[in-house]
């Protein structure tokens, strides 16, 4: 029942949804402290004078027992992951040993957050964003004016990189009323208000549409060169990394004897979207084995697509605790299509929240299309020339199948992912909603929302 998730229990809140409601720590008080934030407050100085590794195989190992509260564990797990990947990346040849200074309360930290320890989505985006000027008014629309936010750290020091993980910050932001609505639409089905529940799925689509604006921001301050070429390099993980020069099991932590491999930093890694999927019950499998839309409700958890799984380990302890317990609870579906002779409204505006979603994986594409692929194109005409003056790690081989930061085989995986978002359509069957969200009566033919 709806009532026993409640999103305050889970750092989920109804003004900020998955960001949290305090502005991030920008730096650690204690001076103890103060080494780690020498270096990640002078980052793209350190990176470009190729004086990183150095400054870091200097720094002393420090205790993480001063750390007294969450907000200080995810500064210091923010400081310690910038570094962790600068060392890695910044330097032209990477190296596959992170030195214990960092490796060692790197752990820790990310125990205690229950992260792996390395670059996530929460370090990158979620607690980094800081106000320009301080706002006068402490309310929420001051407080989240997306021109007056600015990143606490950023690899490069460029604007394009700053505003990259910025976009993803407003899009939480503007996604906290989506899951008040859902929360909302959860609480309608409970209490049997039928009317109040289209009106709110209704709503619902609305905001799901807005935060496909918010995606297309992007463009405004991102340059596709520079994402590509300086930004990007930065974000990659350690699994799969081979074909840069890395071992492929990963790299070592410290003194371990065995390497740990982990995928780079990835919007997949947001809750919002996948909070999205489980109230809609939108599922993914692998890539390549879809079934038939009519075969997936009853399919157990393990058949899904594991990356996407897979990345839920790669949220906030507490925010992976509340997809679970969603997960569990989420009927939106079974509802709509137990009411759905009666109460025609209700099967449109259920329909039209999936539209939306899938609208929004579409422009997604276009993105990633642009930000990716056609840079990927011009650095093979190129010959890598760009990444090998920015001193960072080049790939050794030619034409290898370019991938997400999260590893996936990137265009298959997101067509794949956004296709699967029409399969639910309680209104499969008797219409067509066509990706731009525009519906269209259509004679009863199978999964007609998938095609294109
Ligand atoms: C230049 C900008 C971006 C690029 C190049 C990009 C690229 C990618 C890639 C390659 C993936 C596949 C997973 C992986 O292997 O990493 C992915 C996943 C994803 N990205 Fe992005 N992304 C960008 C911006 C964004 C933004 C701003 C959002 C949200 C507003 C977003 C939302 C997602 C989501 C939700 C997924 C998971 C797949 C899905 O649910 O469809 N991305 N992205
Ligand atoms: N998967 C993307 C990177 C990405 O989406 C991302 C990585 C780290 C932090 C935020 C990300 N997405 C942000 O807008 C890529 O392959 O380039």
């Amino acid at each position: 029942m709806s009532d026993t998730l409640r999103m305050e229990d889970f750092d989920v809140f109804p003004t900020s949804g998955f960001l949290p409601n305090k502005f991030p720590l920008v730096r650690l008080p204690q001076d103890y402290y103060k080494p780690w934030e020498e270096l990640v407050n002078n980052l793209p100085s350190l990176i470009l004078t190729k004086r990183i590794r150095r400054l870091v195989d200097q720094m002393p190992e420090l205790e993480t027992g001063l750390l007294e509260d969450d907000a200080q564990y995810r500064r210091a797990y923010q400081v310690l992951t910038f570094l962790a990947h600068a060392y890695i990346w910044g330097v032209s040849e990477p190296t596959d040993k992170l030195p214990k200074q960092i490796a060692n309360p790197l752990l820790k930290v990310s125990e205690y957050l229950r992260l792996p320890p390395l670059a996530t989505y929460s370090g990158l985006c979620l607690w980094n964003f800081k106000e320009i000027l301080p706002s006068e008014t402490c309310d929420n629309e001051g407080k989240f004016d997306l021109d007056n936010l600015t990143t606490i750290n950023t690899f490069t020091g460029s604007i394009d990189e700053s505003w990259f993980y910025l976009v993803s910050v407003y899009f939480e932001y503007k996604g906290s009323f989506a899951i008040k609505l859902g929360m909302e639409v959860l609480k309608n089905i409970e209490q049997d208000n039928i009317e109040l529940l289209v009106s709110n799925l209704q709503k619902l689509a609305e905001c799901i549409d807005n935060l496909g604006s918010v995606l297309m921001k992007m463009e405004e301050m991102c340059d596709p060169h520079v994402f590509y070429f300086r930004i990007r390099p930065y974000l990659a993980g350690w699994k799969g990394m081979a074909d840069v020069g890395l071992d492929k099991n990963g790299i070592y932590y410290g003194d371990e004897s065995t390497p740990r491999s982990y995928a780079g930093g990835s919007n997949a890694q947001s809750s919002l979207i996948q909070f999205l999927d489980i109230l809609l019950n939108v599922k993914h499998f692998s890539t390549g084995e879809r079934p038939a839309p009519h075969e997936q409700q009853n399919l157990n958890k393990p058949t899904e697509n594991s990356f996407m799984n897979e990345m839920k380990l790669y949220m906030p302890g507490k925010h992976q605790d509340f997809l679970a317990k969603l997960e569990k609870i989420s009927n939106v579906r079974d509802y709509v299509l137990k009411n759905q002779v009666e109460n025609p409204d209700l099967i449109l505006s259920y329909d039209a929240c999936l539209a939306m979603l899938k609208a929004f994986r579409d422009k997604h594409i276009q993105i990633v299309t642009r930000y990716v692929v056609l840079q990927a194109k011009k650095s093979s005409k190129l010959g890598s020339s760009s990444t090998l003056r920015s001193g960072l790690a080049k790939s050794k081989k030619k034409g290898v199948e370019e991938k997400g930061t999260g590893g996936t085989s990137l265009l298959p995986f997101l067509k794949q992912c956004r296709d699967e978002t029409g399969d639910p359509a309680a209104g499969n069957w008797g219409k067509r909603i066509l990706s731009d969200g525009v519906m269209r009566l259509k004679y009863s033919r199978p999964n007609a929302v998938n095609e294109d």
